[in-house]
């Protein structure tokens, strides 16, 4: 059987952007504050601090009359945390996620414990479930959140040592945490996932799990197990869950998915034989699976 995987160049048109020379000098200067700590803790200092409240994200209404993520200077932040009475060091939990194009680290912060309110109306903005927070932002402004709530989420999951059970130290940036009793040094963990998009040709193959909202359907999707490749994933999944064997594969793109942990999903394109299309649907893992014709995607889209 034929299963090749083809990288498109229309894939370029997924690199983040660019927009001036500076992508270099920012991308080296983030990599060097997760190395150095007394560094990073400097940057902290002029940097800008994204809120979240129990990992909901804090947005500010805008003047024209839509949402962004409250991108807060440092000192404000510690201002009104003393105000509130927090722990002195709670600013230090902050964790590095990227570098502006104006060259200021940007950090995230979950005042969780915090009163709520207290802070919303220090900051003029409100903490907003981080789904639907996606719906309201741009693209540009919508991944910072995602890899921030991540980020804060694996910090608070993560805190203790698999071997020997003690509490591990992050480092400043909190790109790492690491034991103190046997310097295992532990990253921040995703779980690789396909989603692909199957074709026979003239139709594409959507499937829906029960869980979904009532009439959504999705291309099917699923993890990686331990071993595999990309396209082996792939060619299992599609097997396991709609009885139908690939011939040919292409990878589209990739999102960092943040629902319920953090996936790393890789977009793919796949084939199947039109001669070979009944579907033999695995009904613990969907609860249907249809194919779809352009048309009634176009009309489903609208
Ligand atoms: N069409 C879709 O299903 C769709 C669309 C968009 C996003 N996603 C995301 O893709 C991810 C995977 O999709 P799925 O649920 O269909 O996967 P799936 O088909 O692999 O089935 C999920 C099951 O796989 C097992 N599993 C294996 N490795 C796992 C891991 N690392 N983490 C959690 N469970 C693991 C668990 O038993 C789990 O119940 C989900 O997180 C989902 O949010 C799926
Ligand atoms: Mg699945």
């Amino acid at each position: 059987m034929l299963r090749t995987l083809r990288i498109p160049f229309s894939a370029t048109k997924h690199l983040p952007s660019r927009c001036c020379s500076g992508f270099v000098s920012r991308t080296r200067y983030v990599n060097q504050l997760k190395e150095d700590d007394e560094a990073c803790l400097a940057a902290l200092q002029n940097g800008h601090v994204f809120l979240f409240h129990h990992l909901r994200p804090l947005l500010q209404p805008t003047k024209t009359g839509t949402l962004r993520p409250a991108a807060l200077v440092t000192p404000d932040v510690q201002s009104f945390l003393e105000r509130l009475g927090s722990n002195p060091s709670l600013l230090k939990e902050s964790v590095l996620i990227g570098c502006s194009e104006q060259n200021q680290a940007q950090f995230c912060l979950d005042v969780g414990e915090l009163d709520q309110a207290a802070v919303e109306e220090a900051c003029t903005g409100n903490f907003m479930d981080l789904g639907k927070s996606l719906f309201l932002l741009t693209g540009e402004e919508a991944p910072l959140l995602t890899k921030g709530q991540a980020l804060l989420r694996w910090h608070q999951t993560s805190r203790f040592c698999s071997a020997t059970g003690q509490l591990t130290q992050r480092n400043q940036a909190g790109s790492q945490r690491v034991c103190p009793s046997n310097g295992i040094v532990y990253y921040p963990k995703m779980s690789p996932v396909v989603i692909v998009l199957v074709s026979d040709g003239k139709q594409c193959l959507l499937g829906r799990q029960s869980s979904f909202p009532r009439g959504m359907y999705s291309a099917l999707a699923g993890f990686c197990d331990m071993g595999e490749s990309l396209e082996e994933a792939l060619c299992r999944e599609v097997a396991e869950e709609v009885g139908l064997e690939v011939l040919s594969i292409s990878y589209s793109s990739s999102q960092h998915w943040p629902f319920p942990h953090s996936s790393f999903m890789l977009g793919c394109h796949a084939t199947v034989s039109p001669t070979h299309t009944q579907l033999q649907v695995d009904h613990a893992e969907l609860e249907d699976a249809r194919w779809f014709s352009v048309e009634e995607i176009r009309s489903a889209l609208k």
